[in-house]
């Protein structure tokens, strides 16, 4: 008898459980989206009817399956890939202008690629105001944990606040004789493979390798086998994540489309955060049994040094916080510096009188010497260059943001709490509407006269390293590692494009050159 009231009593607290459960469930993914969906209607924006509980998932997978059969690799190259790209986005725009909201999954999105809007929504909004679309966080876990890109509210402001300082100019100088090391060795490695008048490489590996090895030696000055070992790890985790067929935002198609790959993901993320936890843990017990020790002056030794981590909080980073912080440089820093570098090569490639015209610059400011750091900001035609690189082959196609408070952007036009924000930075730099009828020519002397924004009509229009308090910390280490082996490369070798490279770029949360970049370097 007593069992058997036990057990109605069991069943009964199970029963309502699933029923809590499927409430939550409901509240979350049904209704709370459903009341979204008009308070953005409400608003005055349209966009593409949603459906449940894929959103607007299949019209998008439709579009680029239907895209992709088009797009067989060629050698004619253009820049004009927006809409090869991101096909549904440039059919949305033409139904409904460049702001509207579309679904994935049941997670609401305000698109833009209207910079005025962009600027209007911003206005008075502070960096540690913005969130990140929780479904990217969760989704993007062992990529980033809780380090600075997903970081929210005071715990921004704080890891802000730090690593601002390590990326200050005078901590970087110190890491332009890292990243000069890295670049010659990567020289010295094609000059001997040289056996004739030229040289084929896989300029996708050798760069990505050798980005690797500066973000490694630079940030934690780790040598270039454990450095490797986590990048290995890294990418691998990348692939996991992005290369699967995945429902981003349609609830539990991680664990029912590709448990595979998730619990893969989640298993590398856990491998890297052993391996952080552990260089970390050596680091912080050489410093404190060897006090005549100086720290390291890469960015984990600034960081442990201590007297910069007594934020706001009165309290140093944990390890933990560490370790996601490490893990972001890695994949904030290596891939994106790894491919500004790499289109960089591409155009220079297809564009050999702007290898003359960059020539001719180093020759005047570098001379035979070595780089200097103080002689970068001398290299000024190395710096249009590089921007036209970041405006017509942006290596972050587009910013994400998360409303976690309502934004008036306008009269009648709010965004209300929780609405996830993707701006599309493809489309803001390929707008002819901005940049004129030469929109998909590079040319990099637009920037000659307007340095910042290159002659765009609208600021908001060039956002290569994002904007606001979130903008990039990381821009000017891009800079100088740009600059330092740009030069020592050009010194060397001319470079011209391999028969055997197909022009299709896609995305892999970057903007990748598809089919790897041969280069033939030839000697000069
Ligand atoms: C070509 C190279 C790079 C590009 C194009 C790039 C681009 C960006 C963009 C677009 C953002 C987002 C900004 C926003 O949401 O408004 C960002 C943020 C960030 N980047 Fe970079 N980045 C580059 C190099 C680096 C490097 C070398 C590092 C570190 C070593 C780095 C570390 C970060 C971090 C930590 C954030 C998050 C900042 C925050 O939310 O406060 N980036 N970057």
């Amino acid at each position: 008898m007593e069992f058997l009231v036990n057990f109605h009593a069991l069943s009964l607290v199970i029963g309502f459980f699933f029923l809590f459960m499927l409430w939550r469930a409901l509240c979350c993914y049904r209704i709370m989206p459903n009341l979204a969906y008009h308070k953005l209607k409400r608003s005055g924006f349209r966009g593409p009817t949603p459906s449940f509980p894929l959103g607007n998932l299949s019209e998008m997978m439709r579009d680029k399956i239907g895209n992709n059969s088009s797009l067989s690799p060629s050698p004619n190259i253009t820049h004009d890939f927006h809409s090869t790209l991101f096909p549904y986005f440039a059919k949305w725009q033409k139904f409904y202008g460049k702001v509207f909201m579309y679904w994935l999954g049941t997670e609401p999105f305000v698109y833009i690629a209207d910079p005025e809007f962009l600027k209007q929504m911003s206005k008075g909004i502070m960096g540690k105001s913005w969130g990140k679309p929780t479904v990217f966080k969760n989704d993007r876990k062992p990529m980033f944990g809780k380090g600075l890109v997903m970081a929210e509210g005071q715990d921004w402001l704080l890891h802000r606040h730090v690593i601002t300082q390590a990326f200050s100019p005078s901590n970087l100088k110190d890491m332009a004789s890292l990243m000069a090391e890295s670049t010659t060795a990567m020289l010295d490695r094609w000059t001997s493979l040289i056996s004739s008048s030229s040289l084929e490489i896989d300029a996708e590996r050798e760069i990505t390798t050798m980005a690797g090895e500066v973000i490694a030696k630079a940030i934690f000055g780790i040598s270039c086998e454990s450095g490797k070992r986590v990048i290995e790890k890294i990418t691998a985790v990348q692939v996991a994540l992005f290369k699967s067929n995945r429902f981003v935002g349609v609830p539990y198609s991680s664990l029912i489309m590709c448990p595979k790959q998730t619990l893969q993901a989640k298993m590398i993320g856990n491998q890297i955060n052993a391996l952080l936890r552990s260089i970390i843990k050596d680091r912080r017990e050489k410093l404190i049994n060897d006090h005549k020790n100086i720290p390291q002056k890469d960015l984990l030794g600034i960081l442990l040094a201590g007297h910069l981590l007594e934020g706001k909080r009165g309290k140093k980073l944990t390890t933990r916080e560490l370790v996601d912080e490490c893990k972001t440089f890695f994949f904030a820093g290596q891939e994106t510096s790894a491919l500004l570098l790499m289109w960089t090569m591409m155009l220079l490639a297809i564009y050999p009188e702007w290898q003359d015209h960059l020539r001719e610059e180093i020759k005047q400011v570098v001379g035979d010497g070595e780089v200097d750091p103080t002689m970068l900001a001398g290299l000024k035609k190395m710096g249009w260059v590089m921007n036209e690189v970041l405006r017509l082959y942006s290596p972050a196609p587009n910013l994400q943001r998360q409303a976690r408070e309502m934004i008036k952007v306008s009269d009648g036009v709010v965004i209300p709490k929780g609405t996830n924000i993707w701006i599309d930075v493809i489309s803001l730099h390929h707008d002819r509407d901005l940049w004129g009828n030469d929109v998909y020519e590079f040319r990099p002397e637009r920037f000659k006269d307007d340095h910042l924004y290159g002659g765009c009509k609208h600021k908001m229009g060039f956002l290569p390293f994002g904007f606001g308090g979130r903008i990039c910390v990381g821009r000017n280490f891009t800079l100088m590692e740009y600059k330092i082996a740009l030069t020592l490369i050009l010194k060397k070798f001319s470079l011209s494009l391999s028969p055997g490279y197909c022009h299709s770029p896609s995305t892999l949360l970057t903007l990748r050159p598809t089919h790897g970049l041969p280069l033939i370097l030839h000697p000069l």
